[in-house]
């Protein structure tokens, strides 16, 4: 998605929680400054002109990875979604996290070759400063406002729908979802109003969830 055409949903977003740019700004920096390398073109070639299926971390996923063929589909995992997914013998191959879900699992899947896609915003500073240092694998940074030369903004605001910017925009063939249970009554009232901003962005891809 372009910036201007990102730019609106981004102000909106910003409003709607009470977030601030400027530390969604200084976060980007943080971030850039701890990265070690910037693995875009890794990111790119797994994604593009494959079949993507994007898993979302509802409790609902559980019984999703059952009845889905994942053969010859490129994996993507909304955060803790890679747990649930590993548990069930899928390593993913790529994780899109705003790092509030990491924990070790995270950098043994990014040691096999797992890319992680870490995202950093104003309220998960702390977080990237503790995290990002111990990434040793394929990683790629992100943010959801000005791009810097190397954290990127694929567009998407909450870990499940920034993985279907981010398939969408390195040339995904296709995205399938999985894991999506955007009018779950069991999420707090902060969780329940970043799933309507999914519902709201994921529709701008074409997907009604
Ligand atoms: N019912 C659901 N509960 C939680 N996440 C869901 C649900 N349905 C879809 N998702 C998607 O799965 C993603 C990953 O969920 P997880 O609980 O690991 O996220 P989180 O790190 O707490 O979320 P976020 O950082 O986006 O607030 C969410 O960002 C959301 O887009
Ligand atoms: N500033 C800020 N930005 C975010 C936040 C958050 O809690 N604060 N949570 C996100 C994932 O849901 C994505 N972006
Ligand atoms: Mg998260």
């Amino acid at each position: 998605m372009k910036a201007e055409e990102w730019e609106p949903y981004y102000s909106e977003i910003l409003d709607f929680f009470g977030f601030s740019r400027e530390d969604d700004e200084r976060a980007a920096q943080v971030l850039a400054e701890l990265l070690p390398r910037d693995d875009i073109e890794i990111l790119r070639s797994t994604i593009q002109g494959r079949d993507c299926i994007v898993c979302g971390n509802a409790p609902s996923l559980a019984t999703d990875i059952l009845t889905t063929d994942f053969s010859g589909k490129v994996v993507i995992a909304a955060d803790a979604a890679a747990r649930v997914l590993l548990g069930a013998g899928h390593r993913p191959d790529v994780i899109l996290s705003d790092i509030d879900g990491m924990d070790d699992d995270f950098l043994a899947m990014n040691d096999l070759g797992t890319i992680l896609v870490l995202h950093a915003h104003g309220d998960n500073i702390p977080l990237v400063r503790s995290w990002v240092p111990k990434v040793r694998g394929p990683v790629v940074g992100t943010t959801q406002a000005a791009p810097l030369a190397h954290v990127h903004n694929f567009g998407g605001f909450s870990d499940g729908d920034r993985c279907v910017f981010c398939a969408y925009e390195l040339g995904a063939a296709s995205v399938t979802l999985i894991g999506f249970d955007l009018d779950d009554r069991s999420v707090d009232p902060v969780k329940h109003g970043k799933l309507m901003i999914a519902r709201k962005l994921l529709q701008l891809c074409g997907h009604d969830v």
